[in-house]
């Protein structure tokens, strides 16, 4: 089976200056994986060329095998994304909300209800169905985007910074909720952060740094590999903290 997404040698500019060189990614169904890079490193530009906001770059981009700009109609329909920024309306109701994004994918009235009932059960938020997004927590809201981009039944989610704002807590459910969301559906996650603690023992780490693809493997198997104590030293050693500048060699 094709991966749920396929990354290979893509290369961006922004007028000019560099700002995604040579990065090949592939994640397969089910997997979670851990986009962590500093501020600036290029995590928003690469989700901007996966869901093609940018177009103008060099390289491959595939969801589940289909390429993003010659079957971009299939590809799209496969993937579900949680932005950066907040993106609901404030004075609609969750449920509104979702019928909103429920048409725009093409569902009849009834299969979006359908589908928004089910994916708010899964965030735990049925009973808000009817309440103003305005009225909900961050975390709560956070929770209403995650189920209105798998309304669709998307194969990969892409999350960009998801828990910026939030608690410990919400952040904690949050990451926990996006596991399962692998483990039980199969859903692949690309979870972009700049916070360490946001990876678990076992995840899967891809470390972006100035555009580049400085690392891809078990979070702990990177710090073995760099010879230090856990992920937040090899964080700090791969991207300059600990060495001022200098960078590791990737795997
Ligand atoms: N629209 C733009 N025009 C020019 N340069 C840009 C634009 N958007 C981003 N950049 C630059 O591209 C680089 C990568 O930015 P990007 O937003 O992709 O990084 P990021 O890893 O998502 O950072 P953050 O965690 O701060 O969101 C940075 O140097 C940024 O200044």
């Amino acid at each position: 089976m094709a991966p749920a997404l396929a990354v290979r040698d893509l290369e961006f500019s922004y007028a000019g200056k560099r700002v995604l060189e040579s990065v090949s990614l592939a994640i397969e169904a089910g997997e979670f994986a851990v986009l962590l890079g500093p501020n600036g490193a290029g995590k928003t530009t690469l989700f901007s060329l996966i869901t093609r906001l940018h177009d103008r770059r060099r390289g491959e981009i595939r969801i589940g095998g289909y390429d993003v700009r010659r079957q971009a109609v299939q590809a799209h329909a496969r993937i579900g994304v949680v932005f950066q920024q907040p993106t609901l309306d404030l004075d609609l109701s969750v449920a509104q909300n979702l019928a909103y994004h429920g048409a725009l994918h093409g569902m009849g009235p009834r299969e979006a209800r359908r589908q928004a009932e089910l994916q708010l059960e899964r965030v735990g938020l049925s009973d808000q169905h009817r309440t103003r997004v305005r009225r909900l927590s961050g975390g709560q809201r956070r929770r209403v985007e995650i189920a209105r981009g798998l309304m669709h039944s998307p194969r990969l989610l892409l999350l960009d910074e998801p828990t910026v704002g939030l608690d410990i807590a919400s952040r904690r459910e949050l990451v926990e909720h996006a596991h399962r969301l692998c483990a039980e559906e199969g859903v692949a996650v690309l979870w972009a952060t700049h916070l360490i603690d946001e990876a678990r023992p076992g995840d899967r780490v891809l470390v972006l740094h100035r555009g580049r693809l400085l690392a891809d493997e078990r979070a702990e198997a990177l710090a073995d590999r760099l010879g230090v104590a856990n992920l937040g030293d090899a964080f700090d050693l791969l991207t300059g903290g600990l060495t001022g500048g200098e960078e590791a060699p990737c795997a």
